[in-house]
């Protein structure tokens, strides 16, 4: 039982597995390369990024197929069918160019970053049909972020009495990776586990905020000259948040401070630029009449 528990939760990563498997007799295993981004700490299946990378590009790609469903006349139809092959050919080739990566930089095995695409587009699937997200109240948002957090800790602590360590990869990626300096804590699965929460208790804040409800409930919000401010800007202030290290030496400061981060970023995106864009425009038909 424990076995099959190991096999499921506990993949390899190739960085660590060609130094430390048996099948390769009298030290003939193979030289892989390292590089700065090849010492992810966490397990290795399924593959985050490409599990990240398909969940995320699917729910823009199928957001943007709905709107040319509706098209009705005929050669609309046939620009439905154009844009389906184009969107959904870039879908692939992104997806593929992420696994290639991840495989080549030696993080993953094929087989993993396969799973992380599957895995992706699943939960994509899954929280797509979901609109309760757009309309649960702030008290719902901090009640599933507090519930998630004390079931990975508690599932964390459960496993480690059953003599099953959760952060065995850390200590492998420690003493397999080429440089100490690669090892990042970000690549923790605690870190990755605050972030999501973050991001979460920031989504929550942001859709029941005063600033949601009159930039992106108001009448602005059906116009196409708000929505495409509001990206511009949102991708604008997204890049400004990526100059923002967060230190890493204190290990609770930055789980709170990674924390506060990630729950700023949609925050922002939900909230404060679109009612910025509303506010500008506003004052410029006001300007106007
Ligand atoms: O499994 P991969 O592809 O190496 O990705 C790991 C990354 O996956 C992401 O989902 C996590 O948020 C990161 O914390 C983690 O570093």
């Amino acid at each position: 039982m424990k076995r099959r528990y190991r096999q499921i939760l506990f993949g390899h990563r190739p960085y660590w597995w060609v130094h430390e498997t048996v099948i390769y007799p009298n030290q003939s295993s193979p030289c892989l390369e390292q590089f700065p981004i090849t010492c992810e700490t966490g397990p290795g299946s399924p593959s985050g990024h490409a599990m990240g990378s398909s969940c995320v590009w699917y729910v823009m790609v199928t957001a943007a197929l709905s709107y040319t469903v509706r098209w009705k006349d005929k050669s609309a139809v046939t620009l439905h069918r154009l844009t389906w092959s184009l969107l959904w050919s870039i879908f692939w080739i992104i997806q593929i160019s992420v696994c290639i990566s991840r495989v080549f930089i030696a993080t993953h095995f094929p087989h993993q970053v396969i799973l992380g695409v599957f895995a992706g587009i699943l939960v994509a699937e899954a929280f797509e049909h979901a609109p309760a997200i757009q309309t649960a109240s702030l008290r719902t948002y901090i009640k599933t972020n507090l519930f998630l957090f004390i079931f990975a800790l508690g599932f964390y602590l459960v496993l480690k009495l059953l003599d099953i360590d959760l952060l065995w990869s850390v200590p492998k990626a420690k003493k397999w990776c080429a440089n100490p300096d690669w090892i990042n804590i970000d690549t923790t699965p605690f870190a990755g586990l605050v972030r999501n929460l973050g991001a979460l208790f920031g989504l929550g804040l942001g859709i029941n905020s005063e600033m949601f409800i009159a930039s992106c409930k108001g009448k602005n919000s059906c116009k196409i000259s708000f929505r495409i401010l509001c990206i511009a800007a949102s991708l604008a202030t997204l890049q400004l948040y990526n100059v923002v290290k967060i230190p890493t030496h204190t290990e609770c400061l930055f789980y709170i401070l990674s924390f506060c981060k990630s729950a700023a970023m949609p925050l922002t995106v939900v909230a404060l630029v679109p009612y910025c864009v509303h506010s500008l425009m506003r004052t410029t038909e006001k300007k106007l009449n």
